[in-house]
């Protein structure tokens, strides 16, 4: 379901600066509301004071907010948009906040509409803009899209640009001049190159100032570290640490599906989007030099652009991201806004510059509501008592029930009266036909199946009787470890022994896996290193740790705590989950949780509750509130959830919910089917097929998604994922384990294979590479 809820998410779009901010003006006690009718203050005593210079400026910031307001309405935004109002908000700072006759916002609005209506072609308003970036990260196409045409030509294997040139064009009657550029390369070695390219730059940019500069690169590009830093430090130094100011970070492929994070399922859009930005940010940050740019509020903006013409447009024919954001008008508004701002800030006093990057870095933003919805809908197993804390294990007795029942005592029967078998030695196994090899394994097999189902059966018979009589302790209720939670299909939530490190797959004397060893832990407390496979040569790649309790509060409510802290150099991040349960009657629960998680770059608090009834022996309902605290943004959601069991192997878990912030709702609902093999957990096959539907801001995201996990033969496993929406992007993610060595070989066969494909047929694979 994750999938397919990221897929859609909407998010950090514009990184952190593009926030839906309430005007802070309206924040604080002492600020003239902006947006408050005018009249209504003391402006016009004020602008009777005023000397003949500043009523000048005046006239001449309320034509710029004229124009701004003529350029939204161009786009067809309102000026109710954060980005609309973060400018106006500016514009009235830099006008002293005056709120008279002369600078009255409702007659700007009424002006701009006037002149709109009017279909005058006075704007009076150019934009220049550099794009700047690698050898092929689209730089061309962004171009392309921005004039709605075939302006500059592109190329998917050799080098599009090879001179600087100047395009123009009018976009929405404002006349745009594009400066084009070759690409640049990122190794040190080649900045002779890159410094030859950017001096022509600068030549040209002498005669076209630029207003804006695009600095573009791809989102789906895997760098994790800072190896654009040299290319990024030649731009500063032939053209200017100041180039940066007016920059905005343009990231291509936006619709490329996210990667796989560190626990195998792919990141959420919004998070692939924010580290990806963040990346980027921090590497100009330390390209300048300037400390302060590493200051998340005074980053460059970041936007988001997606030039394949496979690409899902709106019913206005524009191209829309995965989170249903018209990305074009978007890119627009923002370039007009800074060169707005710019405009203003000629007019306002020297040691004031406008830096559009600290008005577009307010922390508030608006609350990935999907993401938030999909963490809603999830289902949630209750902490329960385990018998030694005095508990009766709850759901479990029922699984106790199920599985020990009628077909239990053939099994039994059936592996006693099975004839004597001997296992034969591999010397023995070596001198047998193939045929004979065949049939000796399957039988092996076989026998080793119904051995570990009786040995399984009889230590459910023996834990049950223990439990009648009270006497099971904890340990040997965790070693158990098998019994099984109807509600996640899996293996119960039970104290297990603490696991080793992973090593990793190549040896490596330095890596501590090889050095130390847990020993059997003692106490209930659960501490396991957090491993990020994704680190670099001799990178240890335990950047983190996460304990696990589970109590039993005044001897009745059971509670359960984990956290989860990751920290390198760069980045730190939290994960707290902790629920306490109580139980009414034999068939009701309810559960209360306070969770602490990272969004983007800031810690959501949230408040959650539910409560669980079992309605008819197989049938479970469970409704739920949470309020989660991001930022300035308060987020409520309440959800509805069913399960239904149809005999041993089928499970149905259908869940709608809403979640709402700032009179914005989303809405969504998941319907999941559950199959297991008729001996799990002995037997491991299992599939799901999930349905996801979420409605946004007018945006409706369907998703499918299936995971089936299947045994090839007697040493190998494949486990599938796919994932698709009604935008017609998905992932497929095949994952083979195996014993086998040929299948191994085999398996590192494919990517030549694909590699090859791509290069005999080039077309294909650059459309397909996304999508
Ligand atoms: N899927 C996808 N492909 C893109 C996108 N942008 C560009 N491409 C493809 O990437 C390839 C290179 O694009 P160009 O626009 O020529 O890149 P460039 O940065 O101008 O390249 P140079 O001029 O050589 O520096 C082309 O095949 C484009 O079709 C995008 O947003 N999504």
């Amino acid at each position: 379901m994750d999938q397919s809820f990221s897929q859609s998410s909407a998010l950090l779009v514009w990184g952190h600066h593009f926030r839906s901010l309430k005007p802070p003006a309206a924040r604080g006690p002492n600020r003239t509301n902006i947006f408050a009718p005018s009249g209504l203050t003391s402006g016009r005593e004020t602008e009777t004071n005023l000397s003949e210079e500043e009523k000048k400026k005046l006239e001449k910031l309320q034509q710029i907010r004229v124009k701004f307001l003529r350029l939204v309405h161009r786009l067809g935004h309102s000026s109710e948009d954060s980005i609309v109002a973060q400018v106006l908000y500016r514009l009235a700072v830099v006008a002293g906040r005056q709120t008279g006759q002369l600078f009255s916002l409702d007659d700007a609005k009424r002006t701009a509409l006037q002149l709109e209506e009017e279909g005058k072609d006075d704007l009076n308003f150019t934009l220049n803009i550099l794009v700047l970036g690698k050898a092929g990260v689209g730089k061309s196409a962004t171009i392309n899209s921005i004039f709605g045409d075939e302006k500059t030509s592109i190329h998917a294997f050799e080098p599009g640009t090879t001179s600087v040139k100047e395009i123009v064009g009018t976009v929405d009657g404002v006349k745009i001049r594009v400066i084009d550029t070759p690409g640049l390369k990122s190794s040190g070695m080649e900045q002779g190159t890159n410094r030859k390219v950017l001096s022509s730059i600068k030549k040209f940019t002498k005669t076209c100032s630029p207003d804006i500069v695009l600095y573009v690169d791809r989102l789906d590009s895997q760098t994790r570290d800072l190896n654009d830093l040299p290319l990024l430090r030649s731009i500063s130094t032939a053209l200017g640490s100041s180039i940066w100011r007016s920059a905005i970070v343009t990231l291509t492929h936006a619709a490329s599906a996210p990667p796989d994070g560190p626990s195998g399922s792919p990141f959420s859009y919004e998070v692939f989007v924010a580290q990806r930005s963040h990346v980027v940010q921090q590497s100009i940050g330390q390209a300048v030099g300037d400390m302060r740019l590493m200051n998340p509020s005074l980053m460059n903006p970041v936007s988001l652009v997606e030039n394949h013409s496979a690409c899902r447009k709106n019913i206005d024919g524009q191209k829309v991201l995965p989170n249903g954001q018209a990305w074009r008008p978007q890119l627009l508004l923002l370039s007009y806004s800074i060169k707005i701002l710019a405009e203003a800030s000629s007019l306002s006093k020297p040691q004031d510059p406008l830096d559009h990057r600290k008005l577009f870095g307010f922390r508030v933003r608006s609350p990935p509501l999907p993401y938030m919805l999909s963490w809603l809908l999830q289902s949630r197993t209750h902490p329960k008592l385990s018998t030694e804390q005095g508990g009766d294990n709850g759901d479990s007795d029922i699984d106790l029930a199920d599985l020990s029942d009628s077909d239990q005592e053939e099994d039994e029967d059936e592996y006693d009266q099975l004839p004597p078998f001997k296992p034969l030695r591999r010397a023995q196994i070596a001198k047998l036909s193939k045929d004979q090899r065949k049939a000796y394994f399957e039988e092996y097999d076989y026998r080793v199946k119904l051995l570990q189902k009786k040995q399984w059966r009889e230590e459910l018979r023996r834990m049950k009787e223990l439990k009648k009589k009270g006497k099971v302790t904890a340990e040997e209720y965790g070693d158990m470890g098998e019994d099984v939670d109807q509600e996640n299909g899996g293996p119960a939530a039970v104290p297990v022994a603490l696991p080793d490190m992973v090593l990793p797959p190549s040896f490596d004397g330095d890596n501590p896996a090889y050095r130390y060893r847990f020993l059997e832990p003692s106490s209930q407390l659960l501490a396991r290193p957090v491993l990020d496979t994704h680190g670099w040569d001799h990178d240890c790649g335990y950047d983190g740790v996460n304990l696990e309790q589970s109590l039993a509060i005044a001897s009745r409510f059971p509670a359960a705590v984990t956290v989860q802290v990751t920290k390198d150099k760069k980045e730190f991040n939290l994960n707290l989950d902790s629920s306490i349960a109580a139980k009414h009657g034999d068939n009701g629960s309810s559960m209360a949780g306070f969770d602490i998680q990272n969004v983007g770059k800031q810690l959501a608090y949230i408040l959650r509750g539910e409560t669980k009834f079992k309605n008819f022996k197989r049938n479970k309902t469970t409704a739920g509130v949470s309020v989660i605290f991001l930022g300035e943004n308060i987020v409520t959601g309440f959800k509805l959830e069913d399960q239904i069991a149809l005999g041993k192997r089928l499970m149905l878990v259908g869940s709608t919910g809403t979640v709402r912030s700032q009179s914005v709702s989303a809405y969504g609902a998941n319907l999941e089917v559950r199959l297991r093999e008729a001996d799990f957990p002995i037997g491991q096959d299992q599939s799901s097929l999930g349905l996801s539907l979420v409605k946004w801001r007018g945006d409706l995201a369907l998703g499918a998604n299936l995971q089936s996990q299947i045994s090839v033969g007697r040493n190998s496993k494949v486990a599938i994922r796919a994932g698709l929406n009604n935008k017609l992007s998905g992932q497929i993610t095949v994952r083979t384990s195996t014993s086998d060595q040929l299948q191994i070989a085999l398996v590192g066969i494919l990517p030549v294979v694909m590699a090859i494909y791509k290069i005999i047929c080039p077309g294909v694979s650059d459309n397909y590479s996304m999508y």
